[in-house]
Formats: structure tokens, sequence, C-alpha cells
């Protein structure tokens, strides 16, 4: 019963290590360009657009920097605006993903300054772009992303802050801190992996007869709510889920959220989970099924760093999930094989 997945959560710690120490230097020089820039467009598509929602929402605690998200097809459609001194981090996992291709060919015309993120050194998006970051995951099988998510995220805060920010007091002290975890990263999510496998074996079993999730999160969290139920559920686990910011939770679930319906709920204490808290508790109310992930209760980390800790615990639920479904987490059916255009 070992899929593909189960050693692409055991090589994270290893991806994690080998990105930062070979990626460092670049990084740092690539942060003191964006510097230059007075706009920057973060984009991706699944697993790496909720990257870029993360790392978004973590920098706006500390900055004001104009950083704008958007999805492949989203920045090349709908994107019409002015261009003028900004850049592009674009990422995928594989560096050919259509959509986002299209962004970064569309940037690049516009003049715009693009740096790809990429696990595949020899992909069209690394060729293309004006830099290149490689996250060294190795070769990643299983569709849902486990290494390539970590590394990549770890990229793009890394990246985000170390840019210049106009910060002082405790937004200085928070920006210390990320860096500074951001080193401790690989220990922490090797331990992590250990502590929580058994935790997602019982969920998983818990839970395998459910067929809709709704997924909640505030801040940087909100990136991951969107991962976990876009890719980790509907591609890993095949049920259907739902992504919902905790602000919206009284515009739209709460009508749902009745007796016995899974509600997954990610908290950081952000300023943002005063919601999600109350949703919770009107949740115990009812009779909701909630799984609670609270980030402190699995690392000491500054809590900005929230989706690198949860993800872990939620990998093993999603490959549990699956396994007692009877189903390959790491498989597709349609992904990478339907093309557009
Ligand atoms: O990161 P990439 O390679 O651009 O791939 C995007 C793809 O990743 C996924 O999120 C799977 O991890 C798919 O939804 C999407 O097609």
């Amino acid at each position: 019963m070992e899929y593909q997945m189960y050693q692409e959560i055991l090589e994270q710690p290893g991806a994690l290590r080998k990105t930062f120490k070979e990626e460092k230097v670049h990084m740092t020089e690539l942060a003191a360009k964006m510097d230059e820039f007075d706009k920057i467009y973060l984009i991706g598509c699944g697993s790496s657009f909720s990257t870029c929602c993360s790392a978004k929402s973590a920098v706006d605690y500390i900055s004001n920097k104009d950083i704008e998200v958007y999805t492949g097809y989203e920045f090349v459609y709908n994107k019409n605006t002015d261009y003028k001194n900004s850049a592009a981090l674009l990422t995928s996992q594989s560096g050919e993903t259509a959509d986002t291709l299209a962004a970064l060919r569309l940037a690049k015309q516009r003049g715009v300054y693009t740096v790809s993120i990429t696990n595949e050194l020899n992909s069209k998006m690394a060729h293309e772009a004006d830099a290149s970051i490689i996250t060294r995951g190795g070769t990643e099988k299983a569709i849902l992303g486990t290494k390539t998510y970590t590394t990549q995220l770890m990229c793009l805060y890394n990246l985000l802050f170390q840019m210049h920010h106009e910060t002082s007091g405790d937004k200085l002290d928070i920006r210390k801190n990320v860096l500074r975890d951001i080193r401790k990263l690989p220990n922490i999510t090797e331990n992590l992996i250990k502590r929580t496998q058994s935790e997602g074996l019982r969920l998983g079993e818990q839970f395998k007869d459910e067929e809709l999730f709704y997924c909640m999160g505030s801040g940087p969290n909100y990136g991951l709510a969107y991962k976990l139920a876009m890719t980790m559920f509907m591609e890993g686990a095949l049920k259907h889920a739902c992504p919902v910011y905790s602000g919206e939770f009284r515009h739209g679930l709460i009508e749902r959220a009745e007796k016995n319906v899974p509600i997954i709920f990610l908290d950081a204490d952000y300023p943002g989970d005063k919601i999600t808290k109350n949703a919770i508790e009107f949740g115990e109310k009812l009779g909701t099924k909630s799984i609670v992930y609270n980030m402190h209760d699995y690392s000491n980390m500054n809590s900005l760093m929230s989706p690198f800790t949860l993800v872990i615990p939620l990998e093993w639920f999603i490959y549990y999930l699956a396994h007692f479904n009877g189903e390959d987490p790491g498989e597709t059916r349609h992904i990478g094989k339907i093309r557009y255009s």
C-alpha cells in the first residue's frame, strides 16, 4: 500500500535543504533586483497558485509593496492595465503548464521582468524567463504536489521577505523571525512528518466515507485551504471539496454548516482567525464534523509559517483518505492529458 506520494512526503526535508543551499545566493540577488520594481505579480496554477496566495498574504503583514496574485489565464485574459516597471514571479513545478507559460510570454512581451520558480531545469519556463530559481525536489510524480509545494513556497517566502521593506518594531521582528524559521524548516518538517503520520492515518480512516469537505482559512492559511480543496482533496483523494475564506463563512457556508458536514478549519491565531474561531464554535453547536488544525499545536515557528506547518499533517490525512478509498493519491485521470489549445 505504499504509493509514490509516500516517498515524496519523506523527501521534503532533503528537498528543502538542497534548494536552500543551492539557490540561497541567487535568491538574495533576486530579492535585491525585485526592489527595483514598483509592482510584483505572482502567477501560478493549482498548487502553484496557492503558494502565491499564501506568500502574498504573509508578506502583506509586514510590507506595503504592491503585489498582485493571478492564475495563468486570469493574467493573460483579464489583466490589461499598466505593466510599467513591474516584475512577475511565475511558479510552476513542471515549468510547462500552458496557462502559466502563456502568462510568462505575455509578461515578457509587455516588458515585465520575469522570474520563474520551477522544479525542472530544462523546462520552457526555466529557459524563457529572465531569471530562474530551481527547486531541488528531484522529479515529482504524485499529482497533488508535496516536495514541490514546500520548496516553491520556501523560495517565494525567502525572496519576498528578503526584499527591502520599510519595517521597524514588531514588523521588523516578524521579518527576522520568518527568515530565521525558513532556515529551520528542513528539521522542523522532518519532525512533523514523523509526528503526524499516525494522526493522518486515524483521520483518513475516520473520514473515508465522506464525499464533501469544506476547507477554511484566513491570511496565509487561505492559500493552503485552496490547495487542500483543489489539489489535495480533488486531485489526490478524489473527494469533492470547496475552499472558503474564513471571513466569508457567514456568506454561504453558514447555510450549509449542518450536522455531520465535514469542515476543516486552518487556524494560526491570525487577526482574521477571530472569525475562524467563531465559525468553529458555531459548527460545534450544530454538530458539524469539524477538524481543527491550529498551527501552534504543531510548531513554534512564527504564525506566518502556518502553511509550511499544517501542510504536513494534511498530506498524511489525504494520503490515507485516498488509501482507505482504494485510490492512489498520486494518480491523475485528466490533468496533464487535457489540452485546450
Ligand atoms: O505547478 P505546475 O507544474 O504548473 O502545475 C500546475 C498543476 O499542478 C496541480 O496543482 C497539481 O499539483 C494541478 O492542478 C495543475 O494542473
